[in-house]
């Protein structure tokens, strides 16, 4: 199974939201990384059919999605940035309807429920209505009815907003059990919730693709650049103004910054290993504080 993304572009007005993005996708992890408003909702609409494209199309195994239509739609499981969850529904109920939406049949429709509500630690709960669910729970009952078909095809918009740390962990194990011989894609701006469970990253800013990779791929491109150092308090700002600094920690009258610089950017500095969000920040810092990278940490 392969995914073609061809020259994908999506203008509203005059905004191009994504312009000319090509990429192949094969089944696995795909983390789709960017900054608020870097087109990664619109790239997600494209991918599932609910947008059209300005230009450009996408093709599964070759055959654009527009002319596979619903056996197109058959392979695919979405879960929207704002779902509607219908508070007064049961869990049992919800996913029942979805079913019914999606076509399937009512014996198949009770069976798949009780596996995903199991699946997704709801089957507690499957009698409560929605509207006394936690953030979390919502979550896995919207990722249980995005595979209530059980799609060769899972699109993911963030997945894990308004999770709290340990429902992140348990989200993530969700999606890698789901994971085998399926494409998924999932985007957010938060590193984490990809770095140990996407297979490959796509980084996407101002609607480009800026670089794609294994996590390991991308992270070795930024070791080598990311440095700490120990600095005294009332130079932070300065530091701060010149360089790219991630971590800050307060260390009695000195601070401990890291920074992502090619260069030691002071005597001391001490080189560290490098993370994905080294990486992103370093990337997407000019999106963040209002200033450019003065010099890219890697290639393409
Ligand atoms: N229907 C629309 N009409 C006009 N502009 C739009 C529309 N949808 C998206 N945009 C613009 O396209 C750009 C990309 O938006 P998109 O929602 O795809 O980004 P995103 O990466 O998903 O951001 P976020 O993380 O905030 O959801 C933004 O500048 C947005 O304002």
């Amino acid at each position: 199974m392969e995914l073609t993304l061809d020259r994908l572009t999506k203008q509203f007005g005059n905004k191009i939201a994504i312009e000319r993005l090509s990429t192949t996708l094969k089944p696995g992890i795909y983390g789709l990384l960017g900054a608020n408003g870097a087109g990664k909702t619109t790239l997600m609409r494209m991918i599932c059919g609910v947008l059209t494209p300005t230009s450009g199309e996408v093709l599964l195994d070759g055959n654009s999605i527009d002319d596979m239509g619903e056996s197109y739609r058959n392979l695919l499981g979405y879960l929207p940035q704002d779902f509607g969850y219908y508070p007064d529904f049961t869990g049992k109920e919800f996913m029942h309807y979805i079913a019914a939406l999606k076509g399937i049949n009512k014996r198949k429709a009770k069976i798949r429920t009780k596996e995903l509500l199991e699946f997704v630690g709801l089957t507690d709960v499957a009698s409560k209505k929605i509207r006394t669910f936690s953030g979390g729970m919502k979550q896995r009952l919207g990722i249980a009815q995005a595979v209530l078909n059980n799609p060769k095809i899972l699109i993911l918009d963030e997945p894990t907003a308004g999770l709290d740390p340990k429902e992140r962990v348990r989200f993530r194990n969700l999606i890698s059990n789901f994971s085998k011989d399926k494409i998924i894609i999932l985007s957010t701006h938060i590193v984490s919730d990809v770095e140990y469970i996407a297979d490959k990253i796509l980084m996407i800013k101002k609607g480009t693709l800026l670089m794609t990779g294994a996590v390991d791929e991308l992270i070795a491109i930024a070791n080598g650049n990311v440095w700490s150092c120990i600095v005294p308090q009332n130079q932070v700002e300065q530091y701060e103004s010149q360089y790219c600094v991630g971590n800050l920690h307060h260390n009695g009258k000195n601070v401990e910054l890291r920074i992502i610089a090619e260069n030691k950017p002071v005597s001391g500095a001490k080189p560290v290993e490098a993370t994905l969000e080294d990486l992103y920040l370093y990337y997407f810092q000019d999106q963040q504080s209002g200033k450019s990278p003065e010099k890219k940490a890697g290639g393409k």
